[in-house]
């Protein structure tokens, strides 16, 4: 790529071009360390450090020129943009020829959901013959193959590099607020835009739920001019979303519970198999899912609407859903030789630990036991509302520990202790240790009871807990074994 492109792409972020003359360039880097010789450095001043602190260290391993937020003077070209984001969003588009117009690219943003919906989303188009990409929280599977994931949604030139890399005819690709916030989709270009929900949620990123709620809109800045928004009007920033978009004049499909909406889902049963209707232009389609809970109805509904957007029939539709297999972490469940049930869950937020402790009554749960913690530096402020609701649905909870990301133990556990004094309703206690919490549970586990451990899904544990394993489905799978061979020694 010519330097003189990177210029063009650059539109009116370009703030001054210092040192100008023309040159090929052999790639793009945000990171100094990953430089080679013939690169442009984008230097980003970031949450942890100053980028621009490193364009000496780039340079000196060969960058060819540099795009940057202050005034520098070097010796090789310097762009002076007024945001290095976005900048670099733009130009790693232009450098990877902007990969999204060669797919139909989904986006899914939203506080729950965009993980299921874009795995069920993924599965019908399959089931359909199509061939998709999936970007998220979970992992990225480009061309069948499976990448592990930086963060839910890359940063700008890891998305333009994955979806160049692509083949697939569909990309979906989860959308965090963070993404949005940060310019990570800048360059990209959306056929589809999905909104599932918004609830309390990374208030230490963003002041109130207001600005939370902005920064998903800002998604339906990179739609194509053909691309059509599909928004879950069941929370009432779906309703306010979509009074936004027709304004815009973005065509937008909603799913809900009212006759104006373009998928209406009825008659929902949770007992036993998912099942529910969907009425679509006068016709209803009988639906039956594998995965448990009223939020799995309606991330299919969601799933629904959008490939029947894609073109998808929707028979096929519904008969991909009935084989849905589930995403690992979600709502996976494990039996115990007592006739328990062990469910592993990713709810990290008030409403998923509702939707998920709802789901265990609706399969008639004689006891429900909660086992949960909160991630260390991360939005302290929804920690009473997730203990509130624990000590409303649960029978019993123990509140242990998440990941701590750096904060004590002795202060995770003065706060566990102190939210169960406080919101506990004499229900919860606490066992730090999250293996010696499970087996806890485990050991006294009782026919029918069901217990749900939320917050790490099939993530690895970042803390050295007792027991030897590596997540919650290892340390469930452990017991299980320790279990058997107990039986055999006698
Ligand atoms: C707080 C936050 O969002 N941080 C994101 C941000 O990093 P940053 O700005 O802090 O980066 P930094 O470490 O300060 O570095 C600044 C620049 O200096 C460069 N550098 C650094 C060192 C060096 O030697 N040389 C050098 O050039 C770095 O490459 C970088 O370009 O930009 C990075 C690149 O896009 C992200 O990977 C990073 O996500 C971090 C890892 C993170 O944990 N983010 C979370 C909060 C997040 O984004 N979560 C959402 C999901 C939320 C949800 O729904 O659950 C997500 O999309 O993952
Ligand atoms: N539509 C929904 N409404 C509310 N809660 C949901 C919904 N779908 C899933 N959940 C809950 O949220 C948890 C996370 O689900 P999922 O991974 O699909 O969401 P996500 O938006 O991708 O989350 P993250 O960005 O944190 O990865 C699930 O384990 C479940 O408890």
């Amino acid at each position: 790529m010519r330097l003189s492109e990177v210029l063009d792409a650059l539109g009116n972020s370009l703030k001054k071009y210092i040192n100008g003359a023309d040159l090929e360039l052999t790639g793009i880097q945000m990171d100094s360390r990953k430089v080679k010789p013939g690169d442009l450095f984008v230097a980003i001043s970031g949450f942890q450090i100053d980028g621009h602190q490193f364009i000496q260290e780039a340079m000196e391993k060969g960058a060819a020129a540099v795009i940057g937020e202050n005034e520098h003077h070097l010796a090789v070209p310097y762009i002076q943009v007024f945001d290095s984001r976005m900048a670099l969003g733009r130009v790693a588009s232009a450098y990877f020829q902007h990969p999204s117009r060669k797919h139909t690219v989904i986006g899914v943003t939203g506080t729950n959901g965009k993980t299921t919906v874009s795995y069920m989303i993924k599965h019908i188009l399959e089931y359909a013959g199509k061939s998709c990409s999936l970007l998220g929280t979970v992992s990225y599977l480009i061309n069948n193959e499976v990448y592990k994931p930086s963060n839910t949604t890359p940063d700008a030139l890891q998305i333009q590099e994955l979806l160049a890399k692509s083949n697939d005819e569909f990309v979906v690709l989860e959308v965090s607020s963070h993404a949005l916030k940060q310019y990570r989709i800048e360059g990209l270009e959306l056929d589809y835009g999905l909104f599932t929900n918004l609830s309390h949620d990374h208030l230490d990123y963003h002041p109130t739920i207001e600005d939370y709620f902005e920064a998903k809109t800002l998604m339906y800045n990179y739609m194509k001019p053909a691309g059509s928004a599909i928004v879950s009007r069941l929370c009432k920033w779906g309703k306010i979303l979509t009074v936004r978009l027709n304004a815009k004049e973005i065509p937008t499909y909603t799913m809900g519970n009212l006759q104006t909406d373009d998928v209406k889902i009825e008659d929902i049963q949770l007992k036993g198999e998912t099942k529910f209707k969907i009425k679509m232009g006068g016709i209803v389609y009988p639906l039956t899912l594998p995965s448990p809970g009223l939020h799995n109805a309606y991330n299919a509904a969601m799933a629904f609407l959008t490939t029947v957007k894609i073109g998808i029939h929707p028979n096929a539709i519904t008969e991909a859903l009935k084989t849905f297999p589930g995403v690992p972490g979600r709502f996976e469940m494990i039996s115990h030789p007592e006739g328990a049930t062990f469910i592993i869950d990713y709810a990290h937020t008030k409403d998923a630990i509702e939707y998920c402790l709802q789901a265990a009554q609706e399969h008639n749960a004689v006891k429900i036991k909660h086992i949960f913690g909160f991630r260390g530096e991360r939005d302290t402020t929804k920690r009473e509302y997730m203990v509130k609701a624990s000590a409303e649905m649960s029978d019993e909870f123990i509140l242990t520990f998440d990941d701590l990301n750096g904060v004590s133990e002795e202060e995770m556990k003065n706060q566990l202790q102190e939210l169960n004094k406080q919101y506990g309703m004499n229900k919860g206690m606490v066992i730090t240790d999250r293996t010696i919490a499970i087996r806890d549970a485990w050991e006294n586990a009782s026919l029918g009871e069901w217990i749900l451990i939320t917050g790490k899904g099939p993530e690895e544990y970042q803390t050295r807990y007792e027991l030897p394993t590596s997540s919650d489905k290892d340390t469930l799978l452990y017991l299980q074994k320790q279990q058997e061979k107990e039986k055999i020694t006698g």
